[in-house]
């Protein structure tokens, strides 16, 4: 089988000594034409995979900056229509490996097998469904494996661990490691317990571990680069977004700034 580009994103960043970098936006906010040049920037300053937020009405996993983001989005009307040929449009322009965030209502509305062909003719590379537990996935992971579209699956610091082996191996293209047993959003501090978290889970997986929720700055990538093998932050770009509305010009500049920054603090020869 072709190599995905997601495997491709992280051994680039293997042989490179450093973590892929995986910025999360939400499509839509603050309009699609504005999402389309944030990822066009996140790729060009260094984003290894970009994480695509599919807005959802009632997005369990979500903190606050997240959800009011998607509420913007669904106020203005975007549909997972207008999603795909946003990432087919991406995808016309740059490789960079592009990652459907949805919950599972809206996906299962679609239809399993559609959806698993538009967004694969469109060009994603995987999914990341966070209210789909291991045990209602079969359905789901038939028709993303028989496409081509990798189904990254989520543990959490209460995971206990045999239940951790069982989902990274049905996890394609990397394992998602929530840092926090929680909701997203940008926190102050780490926890204490995550880089002994983040090993033991490493020393099981079969695919690249990824961590996500809380991480908002250079320092943070720091601690954690040497035992993850990539790094996902959400509310911390959701915020820039925030900040610099209605300026559509600022909002891609910032976030271009930010990635750049993060991406820089994933590599070992960067000065801390
Ligand atoms: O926002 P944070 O704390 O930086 O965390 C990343 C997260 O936002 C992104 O991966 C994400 C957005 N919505 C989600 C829902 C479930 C799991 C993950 C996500």
């Amino acid at each position: 089988m072709k190599e995905s580009r997601i495997n491709k994103a992280f051994s680039h960043c293997q042989e490179r000594g450093e973590a892929a970098f995986i910025p999360f936006i939400t499509a839509g906010d603050p309009d699609i034409n504005t999402t389309y040049e944030i990822c066009l920037k996140m790729a060009e300053m260094g984003a290894d995979i970009i994480e695509l937020g599919m807005p959802f009405s009632d997005p369990l996993a979500d903190g606050p900056t997240i959800q009011a983001s998607s509420q913007r989005a669904l106020t203005r009307g975007i549909n997972t229509e207008m999603i795909l040929s946003l990432v087919s449009r991406l995808r016309s322009v740059t490789q960079c490996p592009i990652v459907l965030m949805g919950y599972y209502n809206p996906i299962l509305q679609y239809g399993l097998k559609q959806f698993a062909k538009d967004a694969k003719e469109a060009g994603a590379d995987g999914t990341i469904i966070p209210d789909l537990p291991l045990e209602e996935s079969g359905q789901w992971q038939k028709e993303a494996d028989k496409i081509g579209l990798s189904n990254i699956f989520l543990v959490a610091p209460n995971t206990p661990m045999d239940r951790v082996e069982k989902i990274s191996r049905k996890s394609r293209g990397f394992l998602y490691y929530v840092s926090v047993t929680g909701i997203t959003g940008a926190r102050q501090e780490l926890p204490k317990e995550l880089v002994d978290g983040l090993k033991k889970v490493k020393k099981v997986s079969p695919v690249p571990v990824s961590v996500g929720f809380g991480i908002s700055r250079p320092d943070q990538v720091r601690q954690l680069r040497e035992y993850a093998d990539g790094i996902i932050v959400g509310s911390a770009i959701i915020k820039i977004v925030e900040k610099n509305n209605p300026s559509k010009k600022l909002i891609v500049d910032e976030i271009g700034n930010f990635v750049k920054e993060m991406k820089k603090a994933t590599t070992n020869s960067y000065a801390s």
